[in-house]
C-alpha cells in the first residue's frame, strides 16, 4: 500500500495558497493541537505567532459557549467530523464563526484534521471567497490518497474526489447525481457479493451512525477485478440535527487484502496438510521457552493436551530408557553445532503402556550469530511402517507355515557361523533332516494334514535343541539344524553332533496327533561338520549327500558325510548298544581291591566295576565310563553297583573276618545330582540289610564345583543314615580348603600320581606330607592309593598315613575271590 500522508509543511503552504484572507484554514493533529494554519486563521485568532502546538480548545471561547467547545472537542476526540457554529476567540474578543473540522485517515488510522473557519459575517465577497476556497479544497481532496464521496440524504452523490472516481471506474463528473448503486458492485470482506442494503452509504444512512474500518471489495463498472478499500463513513447534520449528508472515505486496501488473502490461503493449506497428515507438529521458542505440542502430538501418546506439564523435558520423560540418552545427544549436538535440521528415531511411551516408535524431525532457526532461537518440527508415528517392515522381514526370512527361518535366513546364518568357526577354531555341525515317505501322507490324507505334520515336526525340532541353535525349514519336508561352537576337538564335536542327531531321531519318532488318528513319521538325517574350511554351499551339498546316504541305509537313521567320523559314531553306537544290553544281561562284575592299615591288617576294600563282554573280554571302566556318562547309562550302572555292594556287606555280616570290613564305592557327579540319590543309597542299605557304617562313598573333587549347598545337604542326609564319605584322587582337582571343611568327610585319598614319585621327587613328598598334616588337622583319615613299592609304604607310614592300597598289597580281585581270600582262615 502506498504511503501518501501529506506532510504538514506541504499542507500548511497549500492552505495558505488556497484560502482567501478572510477564511481561516488549519491542520489539527490527532492530538487535537494546531499543527499549521494560514494567516487568516491566525489573524482571526487571539493567539500570536503561528499558534502551533496550541490545543484546538484554546481557540474556542469556552466561557461564552462552553457546550459548543465541548462538542467540538468530543467530536474530534471520537475522530468524527464537526461542522457548526462556534464562538471564536479573536484578537478583539469573541465573535461568532462557522467551523468545519474533517478527520483525514490513512488505512483506518487518523492522520490529522483539516479545519476551516469562517467568521459569521455574510457578504458577497465572503461567499465568493468561499466558492473559490471550496474549489481549491476540492482540488486538494482530489490529490488526497483517500477516496471521498459525499452523498446527499437521498444517497445521491453530491461531491466526489478523483481517487474515489478512479476506484469506482468512472469520472467525478459522471458520478455526480448517481445513486448508491451507480453501476458498481461491492463485495463483503469474505469475497461474497454485498447486498445493496449493506453498501456503506446505505448502512450509515439507514442505521444513522458512522461506520469505521469496513473492508469492502469494489468491482467498478470498467474493471473486472475487485479493488479492496478500507472504508469509514460519517454523517453530516444540519442545524436542526437532521442528516444532510453522508461522507464515505476510503483508502486502498488491495495490497493488504491480497496479503491477507494469501496468508489465509497458506494458513488454510497448512491446516489441511497437517490435518491430512499423521505427523504431529511441535514448536519450541528457545528465547521465550514457550513450547507448543500440537493436539496430534498429545494424541500420539494417548494424552489429552496439557495432561502432563508442557515443557522441554516432557518428550525425554516419555522416551524409552534405551533411546533417551541417544535421542538427547542427537538433539544437543544439532543445537550446539551449526546444523539447520536434525532427525532422530526413538520410542515414546503411550499412556496405555506400549511404546510408539517415532521419527522426530526438527528445523533449527538461528540468529545472525548462529545461535539457535527456535526449533520446530514434527513427530511421525512409525508404528505402521515398523509393522510393515516387520512383515516384510518375516515374509523374506521366515517360512510362512512353520514360522521357522527359511532357506535365505539359514544361508545367512550358515555364512556367519562358518566365518566364526574359521576365526575361533571351533567346530560347527549342520544336520540336514528330511522326513521319510512324507509324500505318502500328503497323497493319502491331503496337503492340509501334511502341513499339520510339518508344523508339529517344526515344533519338536525347535524344542529339541538349544535356543541358540538355528532350526530352519528349507521347504517341503526338509529341515536344517545348525549347531554352533562345538569345541575345538573334532571327535568330541562330532560325538556331540551325533548325539543331537540321535535325539532328533528319537523326538521325531514319537507319535503325532493328527485329526482322528495317531501317525508315526521318521526322518533321515545327514550330518556334516564344518570348521570354516569350506563355503556354505559345499557344506549344504555334503549334508544333503549324507542325508541321501541315510535314506539309502533304510531311513530313520543318521549318516555323517565324513566316513571316519561315521565309523567313530558307529563304534560309539555299537558300544552304547552293548552297554545297554550288558546291563540287561548281567554282564557287569564287582571287583574289589583290598586296603591295609599300618600294621598290615585288612582295613577295607575299594569296589571296582568290570564288564565281561559276551566274547569273554574283560573291559575296565576307563573304556566305557565316559560313554556311560554321556548317555546317562551311568545312573542305572551306579545303582547296580551300590545295590550289589550292599548285598555283599550284608552277606559278610556273619563272617567274623569280613563283618567289620568297610567297602568304598565310587559315585559320579551325575549320580549325586539325582534328587533322590540319598533315598537310592539308604534304600539299598535298608533293602539288603547292610550296615550303613561300612559303606563309604568316594567322591571326586569335581563335586565341589556343583551346587554346593545341595550336595552338602544330600551328604548330610546320608551321613545321618550312617554312610561315610571320602574324597578320591585328592590334590588333583578343584580343591578349596574352606569347602573341604564344610563336607561331612571321613577320609582323604591321596592320588596315586603323588604316591608314585614320593620316594624320588621331593615335591611329591612335600605334597603328601601337607595332605597328611591337613587331614590330621581336619580330623580325617588318610588312605594312599597306588602304593607299589616298599619305599613308598615306608615313607607314607613314617608320615602317619592310616591305610594303604596298591599292588604292593594286592591287585583288584573279583569280589568272590576277595571273599575267599580274606574271608576264610
Ligand atoms: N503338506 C505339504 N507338502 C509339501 C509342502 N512342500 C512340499 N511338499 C510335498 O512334500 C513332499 C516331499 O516328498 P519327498 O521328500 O520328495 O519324498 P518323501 O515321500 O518324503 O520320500 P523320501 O524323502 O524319499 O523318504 C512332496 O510330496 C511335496 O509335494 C508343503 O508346504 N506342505
Amino acid at each position: 500500500m502506498s504511503q501518501q500522508v501529506v506532510p504538514d509543511i506541504a499542507l500548511g503552504s497549500a492552505l495558505s495558497a488556497v484560502a482567501p484572507v478572510s477564511l481561516g484554514m488549519a491542520v489539527i493533529g490527532a492530538d487535537l493541537a494546531l499543527r499549521s494554519a494560514n494567516q487568516a486563521f491566525l489573524d482571526l485568532s487571539e493567539h500570536k505567532g503561528d499558534g502551533s502546538g496550541q490545543p484546538i480548545i484554546a481557540f474556542l471561547h469556552e466561557s461564552a459557549d462552553s457546550a459548543c467547545a465541548r462538542s467540538v472537542v468530543e467530536a474530534l476526540a471520537a475522530h468524527r467530523e464537526f461542522t457548526g457554529s462556534v464562538r471564536w476567540r479573536g484578537p478583539d474578543g469573541a465573535f461568532p464563526a462557522e467551523l468545519a473540522v474533517v478527520p483525514v485517515s490513512e488505512h483506518g488510522v487518523l492522520q490529522h484534521f483539516l479545519a476551516v473557519l469562517r467568521p459569521r459575517a455574510p457578504g458577497d465577497e465572503v461567499e465568493a471567497l468561499l466558492d473559490a476556497t471550496t474549489q481549491r479544497l476540492q482540488r486538494l481532496l482530489d490529490h488526497l490518497p483517500a477516496g471521498v464521496i459525499v452523498h446527499g440524504r437521498d444517497s445521491r452523490i453530491i461531491a466526489v474526489n478523483a481517487r474515489a472516481a478512479e476506484l469506482l471506474g468512472s469520472s467525478p463528473e459522471a458520478l455526480l447525481g448517481k445513486g448508491a448503486h451507480g453501476g458498481w458492485r461491492f463485495l463483503n470482506d469474505d469475497g461474497s457479493p454485498m447486498d445493496s442494503s449493506g453498501y456503506p452509504v446505505c448502512r450509515t444512512l439507514s442505521e444513522r451512525r458512522n461506520l469505521s474500518n469496513l473492508v469492502v471489495g469494489v468491482v467498478g463498472s470498467q474493471r473486472g477485478e475487485a479493488a479492496w478499500v478500507l472504508c469509514n463513513t460519517y454523517l453530516v447534520c444540519d442545524d436542526g440535527g437532521e442528516i444532510s449528508e453522508a461522507v464515505v472515505c476510503f483508502t486502498d486496501f488491495s495490497e493488504l487484502k491480497r496479503a491477507q488473502q494469501s496468508l489465509q490461503k497458506s494458513e488454510e493449506r497448512l491446516r489441511l496438510v497437517l490435518q491430512g497428515s499423521t505427523d504431529a507438529p511441535w514448536d519450541w521458542n528457545l528465547r521465550t521457552g514457550e513450547l507448543y505440542y500440537s493436539p496430534r502430538w498429545w494424541e500420539m501418546v494417548g494424552l489429552e493436551p496439557g495432561e502432563l506439564p508442557t515443557n522441554a523435558e516432557l518428550w525425554l520423560r516419555l522416551a524409552h530408557p534405551d533411546d533417551a540418552a541417544r535421542a538427547r545427544e542427537v538433539f544437543e549436538q544439532a543445537l550446539s553445532g551449526d546444523a539447520h535440521s536434525y532427525e532422530v528415531e526413538f520410542q515414546l511411551r503411550h499412556k496405555e503402556g506400549h511404546w510408539v516408535p517415532v521419527l522426530a524431525r526438527g528445523l533449527i532457526l538461528r540468529d545472525e550469530q548462529g545461535r539457535p532461537v527456535r526449533i520446530c518440527g514434527t513427530n511421525t508415528d512409525l508404528t505402521e511402517r515398523k509393522r510393515a517392515e516387520q512383515n516384510i522381514h518375516q515374509l523374506a526370512y521366515f517360512d510362512y507355515l512353520t514360522e521357522l527361518p527359511n532357506r535365505r535366513m539359514l544361508m545367512d546364518q550358515l555364512h556367519r557361523q562358518i566365518s566364526r568357526a574359521s576365526r575361533s577354531g571351533q567346530w560347527g555341525a549342520l544336520l540336514f533332516i528330511d522326513l521319510d515317505n512324507f509324500k505318502l501322507l500328503n497323497d493319502t490324507l491331503g496337503h492340509d494334514i501334511g502341513d499339520m505334520l510339518l508344523r508339529q515336526v517344526a515344533w519338536r525340532l525347535r524344542h529339541a535343541v538349544r535356543d541358540t541353535d538355528v532350526v530352519a525349514r528349507l521347504g517341503g519336508d526338509e529341515f536344517v539344524i545348525l549347531l554352533d561352537s562345538l569345541g575345538k576337538d573334532r571327535n568330541a564335536a562330532g560325538a556331540e553332533a551325533g548325539q543331537v542327531a540321535s535325539k532328533i531321531l528319537a523326538v521325531c519318532d514319537e507319535p503325532y496327533v493328527l485329526p482322528a488318528r495317531m501317525y508315526r513319521s521318521t526322518p533321515s538325517i545327514g550330518v556334516v561338520m564344518f570348521d570354516g574350511a569350506h563355503p556354505a554351499d559345499v557344506v549344504m551339498r555334503r549334508a544333503d549327500l549324507a542325508m541321501y546316504q541315510a535314506k539309502a541305509a533304510g531311513r530313520n537313521t543318521l549318516r555323517f558325510f565324513d566316513p571316519a567320523m561315521q565309523a567313530a559314531i558307529d563304534r560309539r553306537y555299537a558300544l552304547e548298544h552293548d552297554l545297554r544290553e550288558g546291563l540287561l544281561r548281567d554282564e557287569f562284575l564287582l571287583y574289589c581291591q583290598p586296603q591295609f592299615d599300618a600294621d598290615g591288617a585288612l582295613a577295607g576294600g575299594e569296589v571296582l566295576l568290570r564288564w565281561r563282554r559276551p566274547d569273554g573280554e574283560l573291559v575296565s571302566p576307563n573304556e566305557f565310563i565316559e560313554l556311560a556318562e554321556g548317555t546317562g547309562l551311568v545312573l542305572p550302572l551306579g545303582r547296580w553297583v551300590l545295590r550289589e555292594t550292599c548285598k555283599r556287606l550284608a552277606g559278610w555280616r556273619h563272617n567274623p573276618r569280613l563283618a567289620q570290613v568297610p567297602l568304598s564305592v565310587n559315585v559320579s557327579a551325575q549320580q549325586l545330582r539325582c534328587t533322590d540319590f540319598p533315598e537310592q543309597v539308604l534304600g539299598a542299605v535298608r533293602d539288603t540289610g547292610a550296615d550303613a557304617h561300612l559303606l563309604a562313598l568316594e567322591l571326586t573333587e569335581s563335586v565341589m564345583a556343583e551346587n554346593l549347598e545341595e550336595v552338602i545337604a544330600k551328604m548330610e542326609r546320608l551321613r545321618r543314615g550312617g554312610v561315610t564319605f571320602s574324597i578320591d584322587d585328592f590334590g588333583t582337582g578343584y580343591s578349596s580348603l574352606s569347602y573341604l571343611k564344610r563336607f561331612p568327610l571321613e577320609t582323604l585319598k591321596i592320588d596315586r600320581s603323588f604316591v608314585h614319585d614320593i620316594h624320588i621327587d621331593p615335591d611329591a613328598a612335600a605334597i603328601v606330607e601337607v595332605i597328611i598334616t591337613l587331614a590330621r588337622k581336619l580330623g580325617l583319615k588318610v588312605v594312599a592309593e597306588g602304593v607299589e613299592e616298599e619305599a613308598q609304604r615306608r615313607f607314607l607310614s613314617d608320615e602317619g598315613c592310616d591305610r594303604f592300597q596298591g599292588y604292593l598289597f594286592g591287585r583288584p580281585l573279583a569280589i568272590d575271590e576277595f571273599e575267599r581270600q580274606f574271608g576264610h582262615a
